[in-house]
C-alpha cells in the first residue's frame, strides 16, 4: 500500500458518513429478514433452519440481570424430531460468504460448535458445557438458533391461520436471546421484565440481531455530537489532526534489555512489541498467517502491566472467539481480569474469568444469590397460579424483588469491574451498560482481529481511549457486510479533501462500511504506523512462497520447525506416497472435461433467502473425493484434513460425497475458514467456462486465505485457463503453481 499523506480528516463528516454507511446496511438486513418471514410459513421457517415449532414452556426462572428465562422443550402431544433444515443463518449473506472467524483446537486455538459452514448443527450449542438436556418432550429438529440469537416466541398459527401459510409476526408473543439450546430443549431470557406467556402451543422463529448496529450507532452518533474541544487526543491522532505519532527511536528500548515472558520469541515480534510500548497513541500490529499475533499481543500485554501496573486496560476483538484466544494465553500470568459477556458465549475455559460467574462466587454476590432464589420460587409460583387476581399480585413481588436484586446486581458488578487490570470483552460488549457505569477510563485499547471488525465497531470500545494497539491482517477476508461494495460516491482522495465541517458534517465520499480502522489507518499513515511479523509457523515453505512474494513483499520465511515438514512426518504411521511427500499439488482441470454448473437451487426459496447464484463443479468433486481417499489410505487422519471452496453449492456437493465416508473431515467455505488451519487443505476452485469468468475467486483475500491454511499440504483443484483469465493475481498463481507444484492433470476417465 503506498504511503499517503496524512491531511485530517473531519470527525464530524466521518461519524456522518458511517452512520449513512450504517443505516443502508441496517435496512438491507431488515428488509431481507421482514420479506423471509412475511412471506414464509412457519414450516418453511422451521425446514430451512430459522424456526422450531411445536413448544412448550417447560421452566420459567430468573437470570443475569434479573431477566425472566423462560425454557421450551417440544410440546409433549407431539414430540419427535421432524424436518432437516439447510442450516442457514437469518441475517448472513446467503451467499457464499460464510460464518467468519472460528479458529481450530489444532492450532492451539478453540473453534465453536455452530463455527462450520455448509449444514446446520443438531441443537449445536456453542459451549455444551453449559447445556442441559432439559426436556423430555423429545428431540428439536434440527434449525439454526445459536446462543445469542434474537428470537420471538409466538402461539403456533392453528386453524384458519394456519391455512393462511403465511408466518405473519404478530404483535403478541415475547422476544428475547437465545441463551442455552440442547438436542432437547432452548432456553430464551426475555427481552421485558413483565412476560405473559401466549397460551396454546408455541413457535420460536429467528429475528434479525440488531443489538451490535444499535451500539455501532450509538457511538458514531456520539462522535458526530462532539465539539471539537472534546476531542481525545487518540481522536485527534486516529483522524491525523496531530502528526501520526510515531516512537522515536530513541524512545524505542532496546530489545535486549527487556526481560521477556514468553523465551521464544523471534525479533520481528520483539520489535513488534518495543514499538507498542514505546507508541504514544496507537501502533499497529501485522500478523501475516501463522506469524504469533496473539503471541505477541500477550507479551505485549504483560509487558505493559509490567511497566503501568495502575494502568487499565480494554481487551477487544470483534468476536467472542478472538477475545477468549487472548485471555487463555493471558490467564496463567494471573494478571487480573475479567470477561463480560454472556457466560453460554464463552469458552469453558474462560468462565472463571466471567462477571456472571464472579457475581455467583464473590462475597458481594452472596446477597444477590440470595435474592435470585426468591425470584425463582416466584417464578415458579406463577406458573402454578391460576386465578388473574393472585398472578398479578405474585409480578408485583416479582417487580420489587427485581428492582433490589438489579441494584444489588449492579453494585456487585461495578466493584468487580473497576477492581480488574484488564477487562475483556466483544468490541460491541464494550458499548453495554457494565461499562458505561464504570467511572475510570481505559488508558489503553487492545483490538486484536482488528481488521475484521467495522470500524464503527471499533469506536464502540475506542471513545474514551488513550491509547490504542490494533492486530491484524489487512491482506486477508475484511468484516462482513451485506452492503459490499456500496460506497459514498467519489475516491478516496476526495474523501480527505472533501471533509468541510459543516452542520453534522458532510458525507465524505468514497468510503465504504467495510473498511476496517486497521486499513484506514494504514492507508491514512502508511507502513510507519505498523510493525510486521515476519516469521510463520504454520505452513511449508512451498506453500508459503507465492502469498509471501506476491501480499507480503516476499518477507517471510518459514520457521525451521515447519519448514519442511511433509505429511509423511506426521506423529503418527503416514505412508510415503506421491501424496504425502508433496507440499503443494495442483490438479489442473483445464481442457473443458470439468465444467462448472449453475446452483439449482429452487428459485423461489433462493430469491427469499437472496441467495446470489452459486457454482458448482461435480467432476471436480469426484476428484476432491479420490484425493481425500488417497490421503487416508496413506494413514493421514481424517481430522487433520480440510477441505474448503468458496462456493456453498460446491460445499454442498462435496458433504454429500465425503462426510458419510468420511466424517472427521471438515469441509467449509474459505471465509468460514478464516483464522483456522490443517495438516492437509484441499482448495475447489469450482470456476471452469469459455468466458474465464471467476466471480469470488477474483477476490485476492479471499485466495490468500485459502492458500494459507494447510500447514504440510496443499492441493489445488482447479481449470488454469479459467481462472488465469480472472485477474493479474489469478494469472501469477496459476503460472506459480504451473512451475512449482507437483501439477497433475486428470483424467475424466480414471474418476468413477
Ligand atoms: N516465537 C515463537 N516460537 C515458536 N512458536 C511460535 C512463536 N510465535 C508463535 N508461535 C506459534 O505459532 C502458532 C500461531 O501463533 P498465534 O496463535 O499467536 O498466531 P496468530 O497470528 O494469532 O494466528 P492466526 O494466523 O491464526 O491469526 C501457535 O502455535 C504459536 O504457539
Amino acid at each position: 500500500m503506498a504511503p499517503t499523506s496524512s491531511e485530517p480528516i473531519s470527525i464530524q463528516s466521518f461519524a456522518t458518513t458511517q452512520l449513512a454507511l450504517l443505516d443502508r446496511e441496517i435496512d438491507l438486513e431488515k428488509s431481507e429478514t421482514s420479506a423471509l418471514l412475511s412471506q414464509s410459513s412457519p414450516k418453511f421457517l422451521q425446514r430451512i433452519g430459522l424456526a422450531i415449532l411445536n413448544l412448550q414452556v417447560t421452566n420459567q426462572r430468573t437470570g443475569f440481570g434479573g431477566k425472566t428465562v423462560l425454557e421450551l422443550g417440544l410440546d409433549t402431544a407431539v414430540g419427535g424430531t421432524s424436518g432437516k433444515s439447510s442450516g442457514r443463518n437469518l441475517g448472513s449473506k446467503g451467499q457464499d460468504n460464510a460464518v467468519r472467524g472460528g479458529k481450530s483446537s489444532s492450532g492451539g486455538k478453540k473453534s465453536r460448535g455452530g463455527g462450520k459452514s455448509g449444514g446446520s448443527t443438531k441443537g449445536g450449542p456453542s459451549n455444551a458445557a453449559s447445556v442441559a438436556d432439559d426436556s423430555d418432550g423429545g428431540e428439536l429438529p434440527e434449525h439454526s438458533l445459536r446462543t445469542g440469537d434474537i428470537v420471538a416466541v409466538q402461539t403456533q398459527p392453528t386453524g384458519s391461520a394456519k391455512k393462511k401459510e403465511k408466518a405473519e409476526l404478530r404483535e403478541e408473543g415475547v422476544e428475547g436471546v437465545v441463551m442455552r439450546v440442547s438436542a432437547r430443549g432452548i432456553s430464551i431470557a426475555c427481552s421485558k421484565e413483565e412476560v405473559e406467556m401466549p397460551g396454546g402451543r408455541l413457535w420460536v422463529v429467528k429475528l434479525a440481531n440488531d443489538v451490535v448496529w444499535k451500539r455501532m450507532t450509538k457511538a458514531m452518533t456520539y462522535l458526530q455530537s462532539l465539539q471539537s474541544s472534546s476531542y481525545t487526543s487518540l481522536m485527534l491522532a486516529l483522524f491525523s489532526h496531530v502528526p501520526p505519532t510515531i516512537p522515536s527511536p530513541s524512545s524505542i528500548t532496546s530489545i535486549s534489555t527487556i526481560e521477556w515472558q514468553s523465551p521464544n520469541l523471534n525479533e520481528s515480534q520483539k520489535r513488534a512489541v518495543v514499538f507498542a510500548l514505546a507508541a504514544p497513541t496507537m501502533a499497529l500490529i501485522h500478523g501475516p498467517p501463522g506469524t504469533g499475533k496473539t503471541t505477541t499481543l500477550v507479551e505485549f500485554i504483560l509487558q505493559h502491566y509490567k511497566r503501568n501496573s495502575d494502568s487499565r486496560i480494554l481487551l477487544c476483538g470483534p468476536s467472542n472467539l478472538s477475545v477468549d484466544n487472548l485471555i487463555e494465553r493471558l490467564a496463567p500470568s494471573r494478571i487480573p481480569l475479567i470477561r463480560l459477556g454472556h457466560p453460554a458465549r464463552l469458552l469453558p475455559s474462560v468462565l472463571n474469568h466471567s462477571l456472571d460467574v464472579l457475581t455467583r462466587t464473590s462475597d458481594a454476590g452472596a446477597l444477590v444469590q440470595d435474592i435470585r432464589k426468591e425470584m425463582d420460587d416466584l417464578q415458579g409460583k406463577i406458573r402454578k397460579t391460576k386465578g388473574r387476581k393472585e398472578r398479578k399480585e405474585v409480578y408485583g413481588e416479582l417487580r420489587d424483588l427485581r428492582k433490589e436484586f438489579r441494584a444489588r446486581e449492579k453494585g456487585c458488578v461495578r466493584g468487580l469491574v473497576e477492581g480488574a487490570k484488564v477487562v475483556c470483552a466483544t468490541l460491541h460488549g464494550a458499548g453495554g451498560s457494565l461499562l458505561r457505569d464504570v467511572k475510570e477510563r481505559f488508558d489503553l485499547v487492545v483490538i486484536d482481529e482488528a481488521s475484521q471488525a467495522l470500524e464503527a465497531q471499533a469506536w464502540v470500545a475506542l471513545m474514551s481511549a488513550k491509547k490504542v494497539i490494533l492486530a491484524g491482517d489487512h491482506l486477508q477476508l475484511p468484516p462482513v457486510v451485506k452492503s459490499v461494495n456500496s460506497k459514498t460516491q467519489s475516491t478516496s482522495k476526495e474523501m480527505k479533501n472533501n471533509s468541510e465541517q459543516k452542520g453534522d458534517g458532510e458525507i465524505i465520499k468514497g468510503m465504504t462500511l467495510e473498511t476496517s480502522i486497521f486499513d484506514r489507518l494504514l492507508e491514512l499513515h502508511g507502513p510507519k504506523v505498523k510493525r510486521m511479523l515476519t516469521v510463520q509457523y504454520r505452513m511449508h515453505e512451498k506453500i508459503m512462497q507465492f502469498p509471501s512474494q506476491e501480499l507480503y513483499d516476499a518477507q517471510l520465511t518459514a520457521d525451521e520447525s515447519v519448514r519442511l515438514r511433509l505429511l509423511k512426518d506426521l506423529p503418527y504411521a503416514v505412508q510415503s506416497t506421491e501424496d504425502t511427500t508433496q507440499p503443494l499439488v495442483f490438479y489442473d482441470t483445464q481442457g473443458g472435461d470439468f465444467p462448472e454448473r449453475a446452483d439449482e437451487e429452487d428459485e423461489d426459496q433462493k430469491s427469499k433467502l437472496s441467495i446470489s447464484e452459486s457454482k458448482s463443479n461435480e467432476i471436480e468433486a469426484a476428484l476432491v473425493f479420490s484425493h481425500v481417499k488417497a490421503l487416508v489410505d496413506a494413514g493421514v487422519r481424517a481430522d487433520d484434513i480440510a477441505v474448503i471452496t468458496p462456493y456453498n453449492a460446491q460445499l454442498a456437493i462435496l458433504s454429500q460425497a465425503i462426510k458419510s465416508e468420511y466424517p472427521g473431515i471438515e469441509l467449509g467455505s474459505v471465509d468460514g475458514f478464516q483464522g483456522r488451519e490443517k495438516e492437509a487443505v484441499i482448495v475447489s476452485l469450482v470456476r471452469s467456462n469459455d468466458k474465464g469468468e471467476v466471480g469470488f475467486l477474483g477476490e485476492k483475500r479471499r485466495l490468500n486465505v485459502a492458500m494459507t491454511r494447510a500447514k504440510r499440504h496443499l492441493c489445488v483443484v482447479g481449470d488454469s485457463e479459467t481462472v488465469q483469465k480472472g485477474s493479474k493475481f489469478l494469472k501469477s498463481w496459476m503460472g506459480f503453481l504451473e512451475e512449482h507444484a507437483d501439477l497433475r492433470f486428470p483424467n475424466v476417465g480414471d474418476l468413477s
